[in-house]
């Protein structure tokens, strides 16, 4: 019996990521929390004739004393028995905004539901797609360290949407219509510059001139401004967001079931996880979005394939490295050293 938990069920990324799951041979049990409107969506997709039951639990509206109880039975009931938690909640990007401009607020919520996750469902898989990720993995791990219950194979910063993008505009930039053709490694973290694709990784190789090339890198790592821009002050990325969440929540669960050779980039705890040693020391960082090969308890092998990056890809990195180790270090003292 697999049981998926998706907190933040009720947003604009929660709901069709709620759907694709619901349509999901591999999963059985669904269980939704939101602090607003979970039990509707839950209700709505409970008529869809799938496997999956679906269970939708909410926050109480307010939070005096037998309210913040309410809220806490809430997360229990979501979370007990969760083998995979996915967590889009948090509020997302106007035009205008960074994704670090969303720490203030996204901190604290990712910061409450991981000590509920820590608490009710420590052995589950932890996906984490709230922004900004570079920082609110780090926040997760601290939690689920303090907690006592860290295993760095399990929790995992969902990149997917920057290789998903990075195929799907190499196959428009070719003019091929299939895109699901290309593997290209997409390895740093989530924001602008931070984000790196390597494209002398892709398979099958492409070759592109510098000027291409340059268009191309630049549109992969600030694609989600794309998004935020043409939404036009309604939200950013949803619905490539739930369907990227969605690939990387299958890939995870295919590979604890047993199946071989699954191979995703997320941002990971790299001293946790096999092969991830030599990568921190290369770059300096102990959390970094690379290649890593999935198994039955999680991120069983971190590639290292940034030694393979060429010298305008090592440039890249080397910019991505310096502003990530500043998203990191925020996400830890958080935690470690929270202001007064
Ligand atoms: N990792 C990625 O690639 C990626 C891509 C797109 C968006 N995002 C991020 O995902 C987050 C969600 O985006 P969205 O468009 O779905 O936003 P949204 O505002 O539409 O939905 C967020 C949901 O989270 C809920 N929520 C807020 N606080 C909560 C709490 N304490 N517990 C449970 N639920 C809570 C809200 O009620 C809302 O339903 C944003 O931070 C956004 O930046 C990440
Ligand atoms: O751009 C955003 O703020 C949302 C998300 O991180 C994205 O890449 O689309």
């Amino acid at each position: 019996m697999v049981k998926a938990v998706v907190l933040g069920a009720a947003g604009g990324i929660g709901q069709p990521l709620s759907l694709l799951c619901k349509m999901s041979p591999l999963i059985d049990v669904l269980s939704l929390f939101d602090v607003v409107n979970s039990p509707g969506v839950a209700t709505d997709l409970s008529h869809i004739a799938t496997k999956a039951h679906v269970e939708g639990f909410v926050a109480a509206k307010g939070d005096f004393k037998g309210e913040q109880q309410e809220t806490e039975d809430a997360k229990k009931a979501a979370l007990t028995g969760a083998d995979i938690v996915i967590i889009p909640a948090g509020v997302p990007r106007k035009p205008g905004m960074t994704r670090d401009d969303l720490f203030k607020i996204n901190a604290g919520i990712v910061k409450d539901l991981i000590t509920a996750v820590a608490k009710y469902s420590p052995k589950a898989f932890i996906l984490v797609i709230s922004n900004p990720v570079n920082s609110t993995v780090p926040i997760a791990a601290e939690v689920l360290k303090e907690a006592g219950v860290f295993d760095p194979q399990r929790l995992f910063g969902v990149t997917t949407l920057d290789v998903v993008r990075a195929e799907n505009f190499v196959a428009d930039l070719l003019g091929q219509k299939d895109s699901s053709k290309f593997n290209i490694p997409v390895v740093g973290g989530h924001s602008g510059n931070t984000i790196v694709p390597l494209f002398s990784q892709t398979q099958p190789p492409v070759d592109f001139p510098a000027d291409k090339l340059d268009g191309l890198v630049h549109r992969v790592q600030f694609g989600g401004d794309e998004v935020v821009k043409a939404k036009d002050g309604a939200g950013s990325a949803t619905l490539s967001m739930a369907y990227a969440g969605f690939r990387f929540a299958e890939a995870v669960l295919k590979a604890a079931k047993g199946e071989k050779g699954i191979v995703e980039p997320t941002f990971v705890y790299l001293p946790g996880v096999e092969g991830g040693d030599a990568i921190a020391k290369a770059t300096g960082t102990d959390y970094f979005a690379v290649p890593v090969e999935l198994g039955p308890n999680g991120a069983a092998k971190a590639i290292n394939i940034i030694s393979k990056a060429n010298d305008y890809e090592k440039k890249l990195l080397d910019e991505a490295i310096k502003a990530l180790k500043t998203n990191i270090d925020a996400g830890v003292n958080f935690i470690q050293k929270p202001s007064k």
